[in-house]
């Protein structure tokens, strides 16, 4: 019975000087590469087996000689190993190479021997000896004489591209189409609901970012489609591998612009077999608290600036002994006692001495007041025979007493201040005094209404500012117990997909999360059965290793700041584009965000795009030149095969116009189709993602490929075919920027077919 599994065995690869792939060869490279996947298939497959048999032997002796956490950690260690497993099926092999001495080596998914003999069958993409697939030119060769690109599905071998590197004569290279058709084939696949890796086709300049050095903060500016949000992910497969002892502890961070988003790219860590990383938005960043409503820009933007910190220290300092002057206390069976202003004031001091947050402070506080009461009852009735500490013990149950301190220093909860400032005419002029009227207006709403993304960066900030309320201590008791019972449902499930799975299925589907084989040490350390990363999610005040951020031109300061206090050492990676900056008119530069609060950071460009079809980009580009008229030529990895198509309709018509060009575009490509429009159309798409919707739900799974929503929306999403919706705009002159912006960022999201509903002035 063989007793390897990846993790074991990925070590032994990284010894290996080589692998023969030459023995027994089959006649044609794609039956030698077929013969190979099968190998390597029957060997995961066994290792399979192993880890789902000790999955379910685990989970079916309850506790017998382990405690409950022992064996909940192995109950979810084996199912992380039955996760990477499958998940790992698909594909597993994309390449190969020969180097200088004559050694062979197979690039894969993961690092792979077989448990039998210990013939190294695959490299893990990742480790350094793989490194020359990606970078190695004929120019530069890197010590490999040639590279093999393999594209399969999940069983079968469908291509083989070889490519000489050690040649006499650059022209006996082939020609560029033939080099590049493994990535031609990757680009031109039609597009499902989630991102794939880009594992097998890692480009050049690509690879530099991905292995880049963990520390510092790098920020990667690049167009629409140049791959910045595949380069982040592949990064951060990379760092959790090469820097695996610090970051499966620390876990990495990632932020992405919307949960849609996050759905989208969520299979691509998985299919890594990687899990120690937390996916957030801006509006989860804090645990427990969701943003769910929007606001004007004006007032966003006015809240992610930095001075806010001054004023939200005021507005908490607001709250500790509010009202100078006398107060009467009137304890239980006593008489009436006066508190005067000056006194108070003194306890306020006291209260806020050191720098304590104001939660945290309270005991201070109440000690101080109670030293002033104890010292007035003396006053009045002369020294007590009672022990000091027996006193203020008996005071401090006093309900009267209770109450004051609640009212001179009430205990306080970040999202109530946030909602109390915003809504509350006096407590918002105190904080923000001589705003403009617009301003104001556009800040101050009801008590109820709902946070903004712009809000959850004040909710941190003020958790900071408040500190730890001692009272949510038996929730948060309650929480792990929950969290528990749902890592036991979780394999539990694993158990059942696993003995569900068709075995002639061709794709397994990859789990959302999993857990990964060296989390199990941490599990047992922290001994309340959670991963490090189950742990940093329900952690607002955890330390990450490495934090990456999509869509980073909408950074704004405050939220850098946030994310700043959960990686102080600045080991992060910005990826965005100044060029796709919504949040406001104003023009973004990496600069202005970032040398406030990151004293150094560098940056590198990506430049070609490998979504949009130059003759899509062109006409984005002539869109993007009304705000930025020096845009250069936008560089794409192909011209694509369909002209952009541009239709004028009357304004009343546009709802069914943009419905007429998705049907069509639903007719006429097998992938998926983005409508992008503003809210007002998105009623006349109703009956078509109805019609969709009922087919996908008759189980028609190819129908479930309709998305509509606005540019906003879209955001670092694409679609094999986009109707972009463009509702009548004022004179050109008078549209803003970002509106420009935002166009363009809708005409950037197709990877072939782009149709142009629009209602007014031609907008190229
Ligand atoms: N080296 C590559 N091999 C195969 N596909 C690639 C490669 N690089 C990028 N892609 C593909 O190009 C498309 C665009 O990539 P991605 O979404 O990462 O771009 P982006 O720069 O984040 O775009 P945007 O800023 O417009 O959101 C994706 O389908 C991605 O998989």
């Amino acid at each position: 019975m063989p007793t390897g599994h990846p993790g074991r065995v990925e070590s032994t690869v990284r010894r290996t000087r080589g692998i023969d792939i030459s023995s027994s060869l089959p006649t044609t490279p794609v039956a030698e590469e077929q013969a190979a996947l099968d190998r390597i298939r029957d060997v995961v497959a066994e290792l399979l087996e192993q880890e789902t048999a000790y999955l379910r032997a685990t989970l079916g002796q309850p506790s017998e000689g382990l405690n409950l956490t022992e064996r909940d950690a192995l109950v979810a260690h084996h199912a992380q190993r039955v996760q990477g497993l499958q998940t790992a099926q698909y594909g597993l092999l994309f390449g190969g190479v020969e180097t200088d001495e004559g050694g062979r080596f197979r690039i894969g998914r993961l690092g792979l021997s077989d448990p039998d003999d210990g013939e190294r069958l695959l490299i893990d993409w990742r480790a350094p000896v793989a490194r020359a697939f990606y970078t190695a030119t004929p120019l530069h060769r890197e010590g490999l004489k040639a590279r093999r690109r393999i594209t399969s599905t999940d069983r079968t071998v469908t291509a083989v591209y070889d490519e000489p590197l050690l040649v006499d004569d650059l022209d006996d290279l082939g020609d560029a189409d033939s080099r590049d058709a493994a990535l031609m084939a990757a680009l031109d696949r039609p597009r499902s609901q989630h991102m794939s890796d880009i594992v097998g086709t890692i480009q050049r300049e690509q690879d530099a970012i991905i292995r880049g050095p963990l520390a510092g903060t790098l920020v990667v500016q690049g167009g629409p489609g140049t791959g910045k949000t595949a380069v982040a992910l592949q990064r951060a497969a990379y760092l959790l591998y090469e820097h695996r002892n610090r970051l499966s502890k620390s876990v990495v961070l990632i932020v992405g612009p919307n949960v849609r988003f996050l759905e989208y790219i969520s299979q691509v860590l998985p299919s890594l077999g990687e899990d120690s990383a937390v996916l957030v938005t801006p509006s989860t960043l804090v645990p427990g608290v969701t943003a769910t409503a929007t606001e004007a820009p004006l007032a966003a933007e006015f809240k992610g600036r930095l001075d806010i910190v001054a004023a939200l220290k005021q507005a908490v300092r607001a709250f500790e002994v509010p009202n100078e002057g006398t107060r009467m206390l009137r304890p239980a069976g006593l008489k009436p006692m006066t508190l005067d202003g000056r006194m108070l004031q003194r306890v306020r001091t006291r209260g806020r001495s050191g720098s304590t947050p104001h939660n945290a402070a309270r005991p201070k506080f109440e000690k101080a007041l109670l030293t002033e009461i104890l010292r007035l009852e003396d006053e009045e009735h002369g020294s007590s025979s009672m022990e000091d500490w027996e006193r203020r013990a008996d005071w401090a149950e006093d309900p009267a007493v209770q109450e004051l301190f609640d009212e001179l220093w009430p205990l306080l909860d970040p999202v109530d201040v946030v909602r109390g400032l915003f809504s509350d005419p006096a407590q918002f002029d105190a904080a923000f005094p001589r705003l403009e009227p617009v301003l104001r207006a556009a800040l101050l709403r009801p008590r109820e209404h709902g946070l903004t993304p712009a809000d959850i960066p004040l909710v941190d900030e003020l958790a900071e500012l408040l500190g730890e309320d001692p009272r949510p201590a038996a929730a948060a008791a309650a929480r792990a117990r929950s969290d528990r019972a749902t890592d036991l449902e979780y394999a539990q499930n694993v158990l059942d997909m696993v003995t569900d799975a068709d075995a002639d299925a061709d794709h397994v589907s990859a789990p959302v999360s999993i857990v990964s084989a060296s989390a199990l040490a941490d599990r047992q350390a922290a001994g309340d059965g959670r991963t490090p990363a189950e742990r940093a999610m329900s952690d607002r005040e955890w330390v990450y290793g490495h934090v990456i951020v999509d869509e980073a031109q909408e950074t704004s300061p405050m939220l850098l700041r946030a994310l700043i206090r959960r990686c102080p050492t600045r080991s992060m990676t910005l990826v965005g584009d100044a060029n796709q900056y919504t949040a406001t008119d104003a023009a973004f530069t990496w600069a202005g965000l970032l040398d406030p609060q990151v004293p150094r950071w560098s940056r590198t460009d990506l430049t070609v795009n490998y979504r949009t079809p130059g003759r899509i980009m062109r006409l984005a580009t002539g869109v993007l030149r009304r705000v930025d008229p020096g845009a250069p030529e936008p560089t794409s990895a192909r011209d694509g095969d369909h002209e952009p198509r541009v239709v004028r309709v009357d304004a009343a018509r546009l709802g069914e116009a943009a419905a007429r060009a998705a049907a069509e575009a639903l007719a006429e490509s097998e992938g998926t189709v983005g409508v992008i429009a503003p809210l007002g159309v998105h009623g006349a798409l109703r009956e078509l993602r109805a019609d969709e919707a009922a087919k996908a739900a008759a189980g028609d799974a190819a129908s479930d490929r309709l998305w509509v929503g606005t540019p906003d929306d879209a955001k670092g999403l694409e679609f094999d075919a986009v109707v972009v919706a463009v509702p009548p705009m004022p004179a050109h002159e008078a549209v803003s920027s970002a509106t420009w912006k935002r166009l363009y960022v809708a005409l950037t999201r197709p990877t072939k077919r782009l149709t142009v509903v629009q209602a007014g002035d031609a907008i190229g």
